[in-house]
C-alpha cells in the first residue's frame, strides 16, 4: 500500500508565544492548499504554543495538525508541570511525541515510560510519533538494528494492531540530532526497514506496510529528496530545518 507521507516539525523549545503566531502564520501563507490528501503536515511546538498556532491553521483552514512534544499518561491530579491528554485534546492535538531521545538522555524517560505514554495516547484516539535510535557508542559497537528494534518493541508493548496502525516510528539516530551529520540514505533506509519487520512481527505484514516510518537527524533541504526517496522512509520529524518557515515548506514539497 502506499503510505502518505508526514512531514513533521518539531519547534522543540523555541518560540515564544508571539514567535510562534509568525512562525504558524508563515507556514499557513506558504501552504499550497493543492497539497492536501497528498502529505500530512504537523507540527508541534512547546506546550504553550499549541493554542496559538492552532488557531491561526484553523482561522486560514490551513490543514496543519499540532501535537505535542511529550506528555504525561495520567487523565489529571497532583502532577506538577506535567500535561494530559484531554488537555491536549481540548487545544485540538491530534497526536504527541513520545520518547525523543531528548527526554530518554536529559529527563531519563524509559522504555517502560514511553510505552504508558503511547498506550495512554492510542486508548484516547490520539495516536504517538514514537522516536527511536541509537547512540554513537552504540553503531560503533554495530548493535544499531538490535538496540532500535528493541526500542520499538518496548513501546508498543500491550498494544494491539488496530491501535498501533495510526501511530507512527520516527527514527533519529542520536548522533545525527541537531549535529549537521546526517545518516546516509543507506543508512537510515536500513534501520528503517528493520523496524517495518519488528513492526511486521508485532502486528502483522500488512499493518506494518501501513504504518509511518520518518527519518529525523539534520534533515534539511539539501537532504531530504534522497531520505524520502527510500522505500522505507515515509517522511520526517525535523528540529532546526522546522523553525524557518520558507525551509520547512521546502521539506513538505519534497514529500510530493
Ligand atoms: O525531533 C527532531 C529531531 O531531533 C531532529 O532534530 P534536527 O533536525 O535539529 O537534527
Amino acid at each position: 500500500m502506499a503510505r502518505k507521507p508526514l512531514m513533521a516539525g518539531n519547534w522543540k523549545m523555541n518560540n515564544t508565544y508571539g514567535e510562534a503566531v509568525v512562525l504558524a502564520q508563515e507556514i499557513s501563507n506558504n501552504y499550497n492548499k493543492s497539497w492536501t490528501g497528498k502529505v500530512d503536515v504537523l507540527v508541534c511546538p512547546p506546550y504553550i504554543d499549541l493554542k496559538p498556532a492552532k488557531t491561526v491553521f484553523e482561522f486560514d483552514r490551513t490543514p496543519v495538525e499540532i501535537g505535542a512534544q511529550n506528555v504525561y499518561w495520567e487523565p489529571k491530579g497532583a502532577f506538577t508541570g506535567e500535561i494530559s491528554i484531554p488537555m491536549l485534546k481540548e487545544v485540538g492535538c491530534t497526536c504527541s511525541i513520545v520518547g525523543h531521545s531528548e527526554r530518554r538522555g536529559y529527563f531519563g524517560e524509559t522504555n517502560e515510560e514511553v510505552n504508558r505514554k503511547v498506550r495512554a495516547l492510542v486508548d484516547a484516539g490520539m495516536y504517538a510519533i514514537v522516536c527511536v535510535g541509537e547512540s554513537l557508542a552504540v553503531r560503533d559497537a554495530g548493535t544499531t538494528e538490535e538496540f532500535v528494534c528493541a526500542q520499538v518493541r518496548a513501546a508498543f508493548a500491550g498494544i494491539d494492531a488496530q491501535e498501533a496502525q495510526r501511530c507512527v516510528v520516527a527514527y533519529e539516530p542520536i548522533w545525527a540530532i541537531g549535529t549537521g551529520r546526517t545518516a546516509t540514505p543507506e543508512q537510515a533506509q536500513a534501520v528503517c526497514h528493520a523496524i517495518r519487520q519488528t513492526l511486521a512481527e508485532l502486528f502483522g505484514a500488512q499493518v506494518a506496510d501501513e504504518m509511518r516510518v520518518l527519518y529525523g537527524g539534520s534533515m534539511n533541504v539539501g537532504n531530504v529528496e534522497m531520505l524520502v526517496a527510500q522505500p522505507d522512509i515515509d517522511g520526517g520529524l525535523i528540529g532546526g530545518a522546522s523553525l524557518k518557515a520558507d525551509q520547512f515548506i521546502q521539506l513538505v514539497k519534497a514529500c510530493l
